[in-house]
């Protein structure tokens, strides 16, 4: 697609302020020509793994963790393995009820059905502001296929907005659901910093666990689900993603060079390791690539990332390769940065550029 196409063809999509929830809505049989991914990556959509390397992300039973020593160790070597080699792994027993998972899954579903006049009002690319609304980060930064899917981004923690600041719909559930994402948050902080050979609180006392940005993404049905995909292939921005999905799947993340199913765990939630954790362990833990198909099935996907960073708020802390990993064997790989530059350089390119590498020494 020529590029002004494109972007006469982006600004008038941003402007119904809508999303794609609004061009089904609308009633098309066929997909706008800016959603079509190119033909390469089609191709890898219909490869998966030869049936003898069937792989599963790695499942870890959190109560371990919070027994004896022997039990916590082996929760610790798990995680420490799965991040490892994944960057993936799902958790069950993670102190979250299945109520407030439901009830925080049912409020995103709101938010995206109301009425679209109310939505509007939360419309906006704005990262200064606590509570955004919008259909692909990328969809001006560069000339890519867009995305089939909507996001509603709220800046939860440290300081959560007021309560009417929240839409109204979903308000009280996110601000109980951010509460015990926070107590998750800092224990996989502490299991991660022992996994690391470091003392429990390392990552915590480094300001890891203290920030975190939630997003209510939401996959539409798609008309043409070959043409397109929910999310692009890329690596997240934060230190780890505490992430919440629904039972459509979709998620894929690659290991070996192929695409892995993440295949929705009842009462689970997925743990990835995102960049800022890959650069502070030097390359211990991976941040993995993962995408989202386009949604099929009849019904909307709909999935809450948790993204533990400050993201764009202002975070003068400066991150590198921490010191006690670091040896003559072992020196940093990355270069000092302050997790605001970090997310500058994330959101200037497409989400599927990783921006890790711009900081490699
Ligand atoms: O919706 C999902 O399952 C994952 C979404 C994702 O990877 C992201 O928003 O960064
Ligand atoms: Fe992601």
């Amino acid at each position: 697609m020529e590029s002004s196409d494109r972007s006469s063809q982006a600004k008038a999509f941003d402007e119904t302020k809508t999303g794609v929830k609004g061009l089904v809505a609308s009633g098309i049989k066929e997909i706008p020509a800016m959603f079509h991914t190119p033909p390469d990556t089609l191709t890898s959509l219909k490869q998966t793994a030869p049936p003898s390397q069937q792989l599963t992300i790695p499942t870890v039973d959190l109560k371990g963790g919070s027994m004896d020593l022997i039990s916590r160790r082996s929760v610790v070597e798990k995680i420490g393995d799965a991040a490892e080699r994944w960057g993936f792994f799902q958790v069950v027993n993670h102190g979250i009820s299945v109520e407030v998972m439901e009830r925080m899954k049912e409020g995103i579903r709101r938010f995206h059905e109301q009425d679209p006049e109310v939505k509007k009002r939360f419309y906006s690319r704005d990262h200064t502001r606590d509570v955004l609304y919008y259909s692909n980060i990328d969809l001006h930064t560069c000339n890519k296929a867009a995305n089939w899917r909507d996001t509603l981004a709220c800046y939860m923690a440290p300081d959560p907005p007021k309560l009417q600041d929240l839409p109204a719909v979903c308000g009280e559930i996110m601000m109980e659901y951010s509460k015990q994402l926070m107590t998750l948050g800092e224990f996989l902080f502490e299991l991660l910093s022992e996994a690391l050979g470091l003392n429990p609180n390392h990552l915590k006392d480094m300001g890891c666990a203290k920030s975190h940005i939630m997003f209510g993404q939401y996959y539409p049905p798609c008309p043409q689900p070959d043409l397109t995909l929910g999310i692009s292939k890329h690596t997240d921005f934060s230190f780890i993603t505490i992430l919440l999905q629904d039972n459509i799947g979709g998620l894929q993340v690659i290991h070996d060079q192929c695409w892995v199913d993440v295949s929705p765990v009842p009462g689970a939630l997925v743990i990835n390791i995102g960049d800022l954790l890959q650069l502070i362990s030097n390359d211990k833990f991976i941040s993995a690539e993962h995408r989202v198909i386009a949604n099929g099935s009849s019904e909307p996907r709909i999935s809450m990332p948790c993204f533990v960073s400050t993201f764009m708020k202002p975070n003068p802390r400066i991150y590198g390769p921490i010191k006690e990993l670091l040896s003559e064997q072992n020196p940093a790989k990355y270069r000092d940065l302050t997790i605001t530059e970090f997310s500058n350089t994330f959101r200037s390119q497409t989400i599927s550029h990783p921006a890790l590498h711009h900081f490699r020494i």
